[in-house]
């Protein structure tokens, strides 16, 4: 399936000078969304990552983490923006593409010694990933991989990654 032409190109969104990649048309589409959850599904199983827990980042990484945790058979753990979870919480400053932000997870978020899989739907600067690998780091767990359905590999992202796998879709 030609996943690119199911992703709309909105230029100067939310800013001028980005081009911005739109999922919502790739998530309206019946036969897309399955394409790719069963897809990157099978690319993690094919790499062995066996997760015990896939972590998504606000607000578009909820979209394909939850459904991915449930066709590995794993958890599936929220990293939010800042103040929305109840619980004591790792915090992290990050850049991205368009600006700075917080990312908070759940200090008990994982049992000990899990395996954590981190799924977003796009990679740019690599700024969001990056600092979610620092928190799964601060909360003691071993990070296995990346799932990524767009990569915008101008942008350098893999750069602030730790070296673990990364699988992705589709690439800019
Ligand atoms: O690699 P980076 O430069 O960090 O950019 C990628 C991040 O930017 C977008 O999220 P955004 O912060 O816009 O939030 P949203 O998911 O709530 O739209 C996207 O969903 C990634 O999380
Ligand atoms: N160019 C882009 N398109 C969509 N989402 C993004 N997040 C960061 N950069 C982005």
């Amino acid at each position: 399936m030609d996943l690119k032409s199911l992703i709309r190109d909105i230029p100067d969104f939310p800013k001028p000078g980005i081009l911005f990649r739109d999922i919502t048309s790739l998530l309206r589409n019946p036969e897309g969304l399955r394409y790719t959850i069963d897809t990157l599904t099978q690319k993690c199983k094919d790499a062995g990552l066996a997760p015990d827990y896939v972590v998504g980042m606000e607000s578009r990484g909820f979209i394909f983490g939850s459904p991915l945790a449930y066709q590995l058979g794993a958890g599936f753990i929220p990293v939010r923006k800042p103040g929305k979870l109840p619980g004591a919480v790792h915090t992290i400053e990050y850049d991205l593409e368009y600006g700075t932000d917080r990312l908070e997870i759940h200090q008990d978020a994982f049992d000990p010694g899990s395996r954590v899989l981190i799924v977003d739907d796009l990679i740019a600067t690599g700024g969001t990933a990056g600092a979610t690998a620092q928190l799964i780091q601060q909360t003691g767990s071993e990070l296995v991989g990346f799932g990524f359905i767009i990569e915008l590999k101008d942008l350098g992202g893999r750069q602030k990654l730790p070296d673990v796998p990364i699988l992705t879709l589709v690439e800019y």
